[in-house]
C-alpha cells in the first residue's frame, strides 16, 4: 500500500474549517484507493504567532521538508495586521515558499458549467473558460532587496521596496510554463510591464529567446494593464498565462471571478523537487471565520491536484473533482457560488454531502 506523508498547515480564519472537510474528503479517497496517509499538522501564520511567537516555526518548516506533500489552508487576519512585518502570518507564507523553493505557483481558473450563473461575467463570455496562470513565486517585488522604510536626509519616510529579477529566475519559470502550455492549449501569453520597467523588460527578452526552444507553442506578450482588462473583456482567448509574483497575485484573484467564486480556485506551488504546497487561491476571509459559511471547494480541489501531481494517484484525484461536479449538479452551494433554484449550506453541510457523492460512487 502506498504510504504518503502530508503535512497539514490549517493556519487562520476559515482554514481550520475548510481543512477539516478537506481531510475528510482524502480519507475517504484513501480507504476507496488503499492509500495510507499520514496527516501531521503544524503552525503557520497568526495560530502560529500565537502559540510561539513567530509565524513560521523552525519545526514546521522541518515538518513540511520531511513529507511527501504540504496542504495549507490560509493564513493573516485583522488581529495580527499591526504587528511588525517580520512578526506578520504572510512573512509566514512567503517564509514557507523560500524555504521549500517553491519559485512556480500554478492557479488554473476553469468555469464548470453548474457555476456560470455564478460568475460576475456573462455566459457567452464566460462559457468554456480554461486558464492556467503560472505565477513566479519567489522572486520579484515580495523578495528584492533594498526593502525598508527607510528616513531621508530631510528627515521624511520613505518606504522602499524591489522588483527584482535575474536571468536564471526568469527562465527557469519560463521553462514550467512554456512546457505547461505545452500540455494543454499550447498558447502562453506572457504579462509583464516592459513599457515602464527594466526589469519586465529582461523578462521580455528572456521569455522570447526561451520561445525558440518550444516552436509548438505560440507565444505573445502583454502589458499587466491590458492583460488585466482582456481577462474580463474576452477572457477565452487566454491558455496559459505566465507572469512575475506581483502581477501573478493580482491576475489570478481576478482570473477567479470568471469562474463564480474565490472559493473555487486551487493551487499548486512546485520547486524542483521536495514536497509541493497545496493551497486555495483564497485567503482566511476573516469576515466570515468561524461562521460555517466559508465555500470549501478551493481547498478540496487543492487535496484532488496534490494527489494528481504530487502524490500521482490521478484516479483518486478524478474521482475527488467528479464529487465536486455531483454536488454542484445536485444543486448545492455556499453563499459565494449561490444562485436561484439553488440549495444553500455551509462548509460542514458540502463536506457531509461530498462524502456521499464519494461513497456513491
Ligand atoms: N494564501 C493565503 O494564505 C492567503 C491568500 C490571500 C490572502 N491571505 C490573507 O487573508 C487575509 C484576508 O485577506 P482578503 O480579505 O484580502 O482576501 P480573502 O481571499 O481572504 O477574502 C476576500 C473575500 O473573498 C471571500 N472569500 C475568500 N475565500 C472564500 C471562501 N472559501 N468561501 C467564501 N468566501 C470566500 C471573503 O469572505 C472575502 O469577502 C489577509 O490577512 C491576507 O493577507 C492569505
Ligand atoms: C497572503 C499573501 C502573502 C499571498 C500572496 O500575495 O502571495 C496571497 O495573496 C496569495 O495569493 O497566496
Ligand atoms: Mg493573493
Amino acid at each position: 500500500m502506498a504510504q504518503h506523508r502530508i503535512t497539514l498547515l490549517p493556519g487562520d480564519g476559515i482554514g481550520p474549517e475548510i481543512m477539516a472537510v478537506a481531510v475528510k474528503v482524502l480519507k475517504t479517497v484513501g480507504q476507496k484507493f488503499e492509500l495510507a496517509f499520514e496527516f501531521q499538522e503544524a503552525l503557520i501564520g497568526g495560530a502560529a504567532i500565537d502559540a510561539t511567537g513567530e509565524p513560521l516555526p523552525a519545526e514546521t518548516l522541518a515538518k513540511c521538508k520531511d513529507s511527501d506533500a504540504v496542504l495549507l489552508a490560509a493564513i493573516g487576519g485583522y488581529k495580527w495586521d499591526t504587528l511588525p512585518r517580520h512578526l506578520r502570518p504572510e512573512t509566514g507564507l512567503l517564509g514557507l515558499r523560500a524555504g521549500l523553493g517553491l519559485f512556480a505557483n500554478l492557479r488554473p481558473a476553469i468555469i464548470l458549467p453548474q457555476l456560470i450563473d455564478a460568475s460576475s461575467l456573462k455566459r457567452d463570455v464566460v462559457e468554456g473558460v480554461d486558464i492556467m496562470v503560472v505565477r513566479e513565486l519567489t522572486g520579484g517585488i515580495y523578495f528584492g532587496q533594498p526593502r525598508g522604510v527607510f528616513t531621508t536626509e530631510m528627515g521624511e519616510k520613505r518606504g522602499v521596496n524591489t522588483m527584482a529579477y535575474t536571468e536564471s529566475e526568469i527562465d527557469r519559470i519560463g521553462r514550467v510554463a512554456f512546457e505547461t502550455a505545452q500540455k494543454r492549449g499550447k498558447k502562453l501569453c506572457s504579462v509583464d510591464k516592459a513599457n515602464v520597467l527594466e526589469v519586465s523588460q529582461l523578462w521580455r527578452d528572456r521569455i522570447t529567446a526561451l520561445a525558440a526552444d518550444y516552436p509548438d507553442v505560440a507565444l505573445s506578450h502583454l502589458y499587466v494593464d491590458n492583460a488585466a482588462m482582456q481577462l474580463v473583456r474576452a477572457p477565452k482567448q487566454f491558455d496559459t498565462i505566465v507572469t512575475s509574483n506581483l502581477f501573478g497575485d493580482i491576475l489570478s484573484d481576478a482570473a477567479a471571478m470568471l469562474t463564480g467564486s474565490i472559493g473555487m480556485l486551487p493551487s499548486a506551488s512546485l520547486g524542483t523537487s521536495g514536497a509541493g504546497v497545496y493551497e486555495p487561491v483564497h485567503g482566511s476571509a476573516p469576515d466570515i471565520a468561524g461562521q460555517d459559511r466559508a465555500n470549501p471547494l478551493a481547498q478540496v480541489l487543492s487535496a484532488a491536484m496534490m494527489l494528481r501531481y504530487t502524490l500521482h494517484q490521478p484516479e483518486a484525484a478524478r474521482h475527488i473533482e467528479q464529487a465536486v461536479l455531483k454536488v454542484l449538479d445536485q444543486g448545492y452551494r455556499t453563499g459565494d457560488i449561490m444562485a436561484e433554484g439553488n440549495t444553500l449550506i455551509g462548509c460542514e453541510a458540502m463536506g457531509n454531502v461530498l462524502i456521499s457523492a464519494l461513497s456513491q460512487e
